[in-house]
């Protein structure tokens, strides 16, 4: 499959590029580019490295991943937001997940998962970061069944409730789920479902833990620091 994606990608960049150069000569070059040896041509011959991201809600994955995927070059997968894109496409699952979000409870795995999968599927990126999953340890089961494979490594950021709480009241994106009740719900669903999840990744060694006060820049020299020691 890897020679057909490397043609199509090369009669799009034909135009882009040394217009002047011979059609010919430019896709064997071209092809190179696209097919190395080694399997960088995307995650097609090879597993994608793969970091789950958890926090409380409000604790700052969202916008600590851009900053990763810009800088280290991970595609960003957000739980949330596939799971508000399914809402938005006004399908009957989708229906149920708002009734879910509203509560502040968790969508059944296979609905996540599948969302998630396709999304890897699609992006077959090299890095991906999933954002605001496993959520619980029945999540994390599912991924392991269904997507086959564990993470390479979970980052969770360390934020005290307070702080959470101030951030999603200020944080205007007109959600369901950020408003005083919803969010007490999430809290106590955090530490009840999520944070055995992070209990059980730690058993393995595969915990990095940041702490998540101090300015989005702050907290990003941090991430900065674990993300620049990893060999990706
Ligand atoms: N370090 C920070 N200090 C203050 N506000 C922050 C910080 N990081 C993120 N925010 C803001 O807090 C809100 C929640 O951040 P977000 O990245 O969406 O967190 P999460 O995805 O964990 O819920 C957003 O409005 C965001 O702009
Ligand atoms: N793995 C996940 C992720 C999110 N969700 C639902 O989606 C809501 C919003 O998740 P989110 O990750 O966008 O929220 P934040 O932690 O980013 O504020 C959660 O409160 C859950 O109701 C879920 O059910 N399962
Ligand atoms: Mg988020």
């Amino acid at each position: 499959s890897s020679s057909s994606t490397a043609a199509s990608s090369c009669q799009r960049l034909r135009h882009h590029l040394l217009p002047s150069e011979e059609p010919l000569a430019l896709n064997r070059r071209l092809a190179r580019l696209f097919t190395s040896q080694d399997g960088s041509d995307g995650g097609d011959t090879q597993k994608p490295f793969i970091a789950f991201v958890l926090g409380g809600p409000g604790s700052g994955k969202g916008t600590q991943c851009t900053k990763i995927a810009s800088d280290f070059g991970f595609a960003h997968l957000s739980a949330g937001d596939l799971l508000r894109h399914e809402i938005a496409s006004g399908s009957e699952k989708g229906e149920l997940i708002l009734d879910i979000i509203k509560e502040g409870r968790i969508v059944p795995s296979e609905i996540t998962v599948e969302l998630i999968r396709k999304a890897m599927e699609t992006k077959n990126a090299k890095r991906v970061l999933i954002d605001g999953f496993p959520r619980c340890e029945e999540n994390r089961i599912a991924f392991e069944k269904i997507v086959g494979t564990e993470p390479d490594i979970v980052i969770f950021f360390d934020c005290p409730e307070d702080e959470m709480v101030k951030r999603l009241l200020g944080r205007n994106q007109g959600r369901v789920d950020d408003n005083i009740e919803t969010i007490k719900k999430r809290l106590k669903v955090f530490e009840s479902l999520n944070l055995p999840v992070v209990d059980y990744y730690s058993s393995r060694g595969k915990v990095h833990k940041i702490n998540a006060t101090g300015t989005a820049d702050e907290i990003f020299e941090a991430v900065r620091r674990l993300f620049s020691s990893l060999r990706l």
